[in-house]
């Protein structure tokens, strides 16, 4: 018997007792009548009793009528004679819980002997459940309702009182044989154990599998060669790279034969003939057979032939070197055979196979290949000191092939002064003695590389053996000399065909069937990378599964880890990609079926959220966007694109003001529209941004300008204005304003009176606003591009934008050269009157002082008094309208003070005096200016710091500094 499953059992353990009322009921019966016989039945027909039976069923018709209400039962029959849908619904109202009266097999009614029959309780679902229900109208015969312990009813059949006899019999017995077991073979806890045991052999059995899988993996991880080592290609037809770049590094390679191995190297006589055996009309010179053996598909025989004729010739040559007994004898040969370019750099996005290349040229070649991780040696030193081992050592024994030093990931080296040194290191070894290197590496740099290269003692080194150098970023800051100096391939993303046809092939071999279309899309979201690729398969195939389009699409499987460059993400941005035909795969994973532009807009969207740096995308769009060719007559397209770039940077603004950095998620958006709007199937010229970093550089020297400017301005005329008054408001305005046109270019004297007062007038105005005309050192103002003097402080420049021609009007060179010279006049003629005057004040308020106790103290006042009068504005047209006036006070003061009333008084200001005025002109006497120029001798500038110190003060009086 099956184990029960636990539903059932829970329920049964519910069951306080496992016979229902009615069955335990026939078991009393059966006790008490044991052996009584009983007659037939009055209610069942006497052909129905079997002859040999003499047990009668009256206690059935005796129970039916107990259980039967006289109401009921005319109903029930009625019932069993409607309709069968009513029939139906009546019947499942009244139903018993599954399981409670299931009898055993041997008890079932055989239709062909329908004499006596025994209850034959059919299994009477639950609301629930899906077994199907019993219906009243189903039932033939004779019949007995039950009513289960829960209330419901169920209408059994009544079977052969002899089955139902030897039914209950077994019953009987079985529940008298297991004491606990009831209507069950086994007891519940038995059942329960069982159950228990069912699932823990499950679990185990589960456990086990993983076990077992993971010992698989671990042992085929351990055993099994990955693809892309197992299907490395070995010759040049199974790269995937174009051949142009294969023919190129071939090249180059082959420009080193006469430095590494002595002698030009021509066809051989053997080369030739074996190339003639196998393909007569191919190969007509060595050359041209190591030329056409890298063509991708008519050179699939001629690279080998090809290749094999290099080795041999290898050989050769090696044997030759080896019959010299020297190892560095190849090294001797003269360096000037080098190629031009010394160092080849392949750049390249990952997995394209730009290490195969280089590993399969420099085998096809005849060089044993020496790899060097630059990431791994990233300090000037260690890196330095490997390559010198690799170019310079050679093994005695074994493979005696010279070396070819392939530095994969050199943007990841580092070392030096500034980061550099490790390539500086490199250049010195390769260019040493060249006339490229010098001016070159710079001297801080040199330094490094000789104190790195003084534990190798070689710092004359010089390189004698290929080098190439891989790189996935050629524009890395540190490869910046490299690169021009060095011989520089791109790796240009082979096709998907291509690639798709490689992957076929190895599929083909390790028997894995996979469709054309998964591959398709396969290489397509991996960008072509074989690595990539071959991962990929061999995981799936490794877990007997099928490459799913759902998978590529969701990105689980074929991930690229790599990171776009600048240059890639305004490219995606203002490069719409071709539409690919047959694949329809939504990025997302979720989405399959969704358009190809979907597809897009989700992969860029990724790309740029990845990238991150959206300051530096956003002036790269905008400086690049004038360089796309598109449709915009009315200039419309340009105008929302560059109010998007604005947004954008409002929310970085606020992001980074509030530090609100979620607003960031929003910053592909912006990009994403204006790609919309501009972005064309053509590639676009794309530069660095530079504009930012140039206006950044302009802004801060009109800033600077400015405020030296103001400084230069009188106070009267500064402190009207605000430095973005002057910049935005007055500088366009005042240009015009200093160059009056009806100024004639003549002589100040030949001038007419209007003209003299409009001349007074500008030189009034220039001095306000500390402006005036000077030559500049050669002459020419760079940025004005004007001969002569020119405006200083320049203040035309804040107003001139780049390619902005100056509106302004100018005057003439003669004219701006009179006016300067006025100017300088004026100033000095304007300072001496100032001084008088200031002398004159300060005499006029020494009146009324007293004599001799005050001398001491009026000293230190009026010297005070000095410097106040000195800082005192003096009004621009001080000397225009009010100089008569001064003039008159000055010669008044002067007379009071030729009055002193003591000759203490006179002697302690003696220096002060000034004792009179004649014809209009001050005159001073003797001591009065001497003590003058004494002072002025010792010139005292203050000079006012707004703010706060904590610096020790001390009261100075002014006297001592005089
Ligand atoms: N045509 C090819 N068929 C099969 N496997 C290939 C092929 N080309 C390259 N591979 C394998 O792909 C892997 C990556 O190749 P490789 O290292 O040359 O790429 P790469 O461009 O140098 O990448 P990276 O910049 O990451 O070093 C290698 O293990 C190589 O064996």
């Amino acid at each position: 018997m099956d184990a029960p499953d636990f539903d059932e059992l829970e329920w049964m353990a519910q069951q306080e007792n496992p016979f229902p009322d009615c069955m335990q009921h026939s078991l009393d019966f059966e006790q008490e009548h044991e052996d009584v016989e009983f007659s037939h039945s009055a209610e069942l027909s006497p052909e129905l009793i079997p002859p040999e039976e003499t047990w009668s069923p009256p206690a059935v018709g005796a129970d039916r009528k107990r259980s039967f209400s006289p109401a009921l039962e005319p109903d029930s029959r009625k019932r069993g004679k409607t309709s069968d849908n009513e029939s139906f619904h009546d019947f499942s109202s009244q139903k018993v819980v599954e399981n409670d009266w299931v009898l055993p097999q041997e008890a079932e009614w055989s239709p062909a002997s329908p004499k006596i029959k025994t209850a034959n309780c059919e299994r009477v679902p639950n609301v629930d459940s899906k077994l199907p229900a019993r219906r009243l109208a189903d039932i033939e015969g004779n019949f007995m309702p039950i009513t289960s312990p829960s209330g419901d009813r169920v209408y059994a059949e009544v079977k052969e009182a002899r089955n139902l006899f030897g039914s209950l019999q077994s019953i009987h017995n079985s529940y008298r044989n297991s004491k606990h077991a009831g209507l069950l073979s086994e007891s519940f806890e038995v059942l329960l154990d069982q159950v228990e045991q069912n699932l823990l052999k499950q679990d185990c059995r589960i456990v086990e599998g993983r076990d077992a899988f993971e010992d698989s993996m671990t042992e085929s991880a351990v055993h099994e060669p990955l693809w892309v080592e197992k299907y490395s290609p070995k010759s040049f037809t199974e790269l995937l790279s174009d051949e142009q770049t294969n023919r190129e590094v071939l090249r180059w390679l082959k420009q080193w034969d006469k430095c590494v191995f002595g002698a030009k190297k021509t066809s051989t006589s053997l080369d030739v003939l074996a190339a003639l055996k196998r393909h007569p009309p191919t190969f007509r010179t060595r050359r041209t057979a190591d030329r056409e053996g890298i063509s991708a598909k008519n050179g699939v025989i001629g690279a080998e032939s090809g290749s094999k004729g290099i080795q041999q010739t290898d050989m050769f040559s090696n044997q030759s070197i080896n019959s010299k007994g020297s190892v560095t004898s190849s090294a001797n040969k003269p360096l000037d055979d080098r190629p031009e370019e010394k160092i080849l750099l392949l750049c390249g996005p990952p997995g394209l196979g730009k290490t195969t290349l280089a590993h399969v040229a420099a085998r096809h070649c005849g060089y044993r290949v020496v790899e060097i991780n630059a990431s791994d040696d990233r300090v000037a030193s260690t890196l330095q000191a490997k390559i010198l081992d690799a170019v310079q050592m050679k093994s005695v024994m074994g493979d005696l092939r010279p070396n070819c030093v392939v530095i994969d990931e050199i943007d990841g080296a580092l070392g030096g002064a500034d980061g550099k040194g490790a390539i500086d290191a490199l250049l010195k070894i390769a260019y040493a003695g060249t006339k490229e290197l010098s001016g070159k590496v710079n001297e801080k740099d040199e330094a490094v590389i000789k104190k790195a290269s003084k534990k190798n003692t070689s710092t004359t080194a010089t390189l004698s053996r290929p080098v190439i150098c891989i790189c996935n970023d050629p524009y890395a800051p540190a490869l910046r000399q490299l690169r021009q100096m060095a011989k520089v391939h791109v790796f240009t993303q082979p096709s998907v065909n291509r690639v798709v046809t490689r992957l076929k092939y190895i599929c083909s071999l390790e028997d894995y069937k996979i469709s054309a279309r998964a591959l398709t899309a396969l290489a397509d979201h991996t960008e072509c990378d074989i690595r990539s690729c071959l991962n990929t398969l061999q995981f799936l195939r490794k877990k007997k599964e099928s490459l799913n389009m759902l998978d590529v699409a969701s990105q689980v499987v074929g991930r690229k880890d790599m990171t776009s460059s600048a240059f890639d993400v305004w490219g995606e941005i203002l490069q719409k990609r071709k539409p690919k035909h047959g694949i329809n795969i939504g990025s997302s994973g979720t989405s399959f079926g969704y358009g190809q532009e979907i597809n897009d807009f989700l992969r860029l969207h990724d790309l740029l959220a990845n990238h991150g740096d959206f300051e530096l995308t956003n002036d790269g769009v905008y400086d690049n966007l004038t360089h796309i060719r598109y449709q915009d007559s009315s200039l419309q397209k340009m105008v929302q694109c560059l109010e998007l770039l604005g947004d954008s940077e409002i929310t970085s603004c606020y992001a980074l003001r509030h530090q609100n950095f979620a607003l960031t998620v929003y910053q592909p958006a912006f990009l994403l529209a204006i790609r919309r709007l501009v972005a064309q199937p053509e590639k676009p010229f794309m530069e660095w941004p530079k504009t930012f970093q140039r206006f950044r550089v302009e802004r801060s020297a009109k800033h600077d300008l400015l405020r030296s400017w103001m400084l230069s301005m009188q106070p009267v005329t500064h402190r009207n204005f605000t430095a973005e008054c002057l910049a935005w408001d007055l500088v366009s305005h005042l240009l015009c304003i200093l160059a009056p046109q009806r100024l004639r270019p003549v002589a100040p004297q030949l001038l007419s009176q209007t003209e003299k007062e409009e001349m007074n007038e500008l030189i009034d105005t220039m001095i306000a606003y500390g402006i005036n005309y000077k030559t500049t050192k050669f002459g020419i103002d760079n940025v004005s591009e004007v001969q002569g003097p020119v405006l200083y402080p320049p203040i035309f420049k804040l107003v001139r934008f780049k390619d902005y021609k100056m509106e302004h009007p100018l005057l003439s060179s003669t004219l701006r050269q009179v006016l300067s010279h006025e100017v300088e006049l004026e100033i000095i003629r304007r300072e001496s009157l100032a001084r008088a005057a200031r002398a004159m004040s300060i005499a006029s308020e020494l009146q009324g002082l007293s004599l001799a106790a005050a001398g001491l103290q009026k000293d230190i006042t009026m010297t005070t008094k000095v410097d106040d009068a000195e800082r005192k504005p003096i009004p621009v047209n001080a000397f225009t309208e009010s100089s008569k006036k001064k003039r008159t006070d000055a010669t008044v003061a002067a007379k009071q003070l030729s009055k002193a009333p003591s000759k203490l008084a006179a002697d302690a200001f003696a220096r002060f005096r000034i004792v009179g005025v004649r014809n209009g002109k001050v005159e001073k006497d003797s001591r009065a200016s001497n003590a003058l120029a004494q002072r002025d001798s010792r010139p005292i500038f203050f000079r006012f710091n707004e703010g706060f110190t904590n610096a020790i003060r001390k009261p100075v009086l002014i006297r001592d500094l005089i």
